[in-house]
């Protein structure tokens, strides 16, 4: 199953293909924000529900009449997982044979394929070494719906909040935006490839900020000695990248928003700097990194290029709040409010 999500369905090439729906999503939210004017917006709540509309559009399509039902209990999930997994199991047999319907009638050319139109083809072509079934297809859909929608919103949220409390990484940025868009109404993802600073950003964002700080766990499969403890085989590991991005042994400033510490710097995050693991490592490394960026980066993109951005009436930099919610998922504590006001959109 993980060959088929690196393969099939997270591969640069399917990523590239879902390019209209992140744009047309994210300038969605841009047009909103424009019209409601300059107001105090909950960004956290904005951010979230872009991010989910990607993510339900790239996986099943719009073609399910109960979207919005099913963004609901997908939020929910989480916390109920078994009192609502009869419910979302009858929803996605509904989305399964909508797209069967379709098949049926031809299909869709394989670039326009959603994720649950390549799981069926694979399915019904045969030929995998071990076929899949209607389970496993739900389950894929469902990692694909919960894996994509917070980490992504939350990287953009924590970026905004840094951005609000580093004027100076704030106002570079912007200005690398504008000075490399040059006025342009609006921003495509193919502008995002000139944008050096903004991936410093997102670097500095996901070492403060990792989503899944305790990536997912391990279990020891030989015995070991670490720091003078004996490890026992099979016992379970846990690692804190959260901890580790913030140690002073590999950290300059560790504490400190430094987008720049990444410029001359060979690390990146494909799990070969284990001082830098916000996707994981080895054989589990999250196989959806290119999708996961590409949403982020568009997104942010049109979020800093677009407009502005105020701390609502009395509030302080000093006084936004940090704090973290506890859970698998590195949330803030509290959603983050923040007014926007137009940049060049007419
Ligand atoms: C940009 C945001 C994302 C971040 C920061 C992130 C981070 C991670 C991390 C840390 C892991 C655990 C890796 C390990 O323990 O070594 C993981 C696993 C995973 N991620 Fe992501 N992820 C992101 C986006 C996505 C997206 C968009 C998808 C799918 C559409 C996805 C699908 C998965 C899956 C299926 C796994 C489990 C892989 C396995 O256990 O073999 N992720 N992710």
């Amino acid at each position: 199953m993980r060959k088929i999500c690196i393969l099939e369905l997270l591969g640069a090439k399917k990523v590239r293909s879902f390019e209209s729906i992140r744009d047309q999503e994210s300038w969605r939210l841009v047009e909103c924000m424009v019209n409601e004017g300059k107001v105090t917006v909950n960004l956290t709540k904005k951010i979230y529900a872009t991010i989910n509309v990607i993510a339900t559009r790239v996986s099943v399509g719009s073609r399910c009449k109960d979207h919005g039902m099913l963004v609901e209990l997908i939020e929910q999930v989480v916390g109920k997982l078994m009192k609502l997994r009869g419910k979302i199991d009858k929803m996605l047999d509904s989305i399964i044979s909508n797209h069967q319907e379709c098949r049926a009638g031809g299909g869709r050319a394989e670039q326009n394929e959603d994720l649950l139109d390549v799981l069926l083809r694979l399915k019904d072509d045969g030929g995998l070494e071990f076929p899949l079934t209607y389970d496993n297809i739900k389950a894929v859909i469902m990692d694909m719906f919960a894996a994509s929608t917070d980490t992504a919103s939350v990287i953009i949220e924590w970026a905004m909040f840094e951005l609000m409390l580093n004027p100076r990484v704030m106002h570079k940025l912007q200005g690398e935006l504008r000075w490399v868009l040059k006025g342009k109404k609006k921003v495509y993802e193919s502008d995002i490839k000139d944008l050096d600073y903004l991936r410093l950003v997102i670097k500095e964002t996901l070492r403060l900020h990792p989503p899944l700080p305790l990536l997912v766990p391990r279990e020891c499969r030989e015995k070991c000695e670490i720091g003078g403890y004996d490890i026992p085989v099979n016992t379970k590991v846990i690692i804190n990248f959260w901890k580790i991005g913030r140690d002073p042994d590999f950290w300059n400033n560790p504490e400190s928003f430094i987008p720049e510490r990444f410029s001359e710097s060979l690390i990146d995050f494909k799990g070969t700097h284990f001082e830098y693991i916000p996707f994981g490592v080895g054989r589990r490394i999250c196989p959806g990194l290119t999708m996961g960026l590409a949403n982020v980066e568009l997104l942010l993109t049109r979020l800093l290029y677009h407009f502005n951005w105020e701390l609502p009436n009395g509030v302080n930099p000093e006084n936004l709040d940090r704090s973290e919610s506890f859970g698998a998922t590195l949330k803030r504590k509290h959603d983050l409010y923040l007014v926007p006001s137009a940049y060049n959109t007419n």
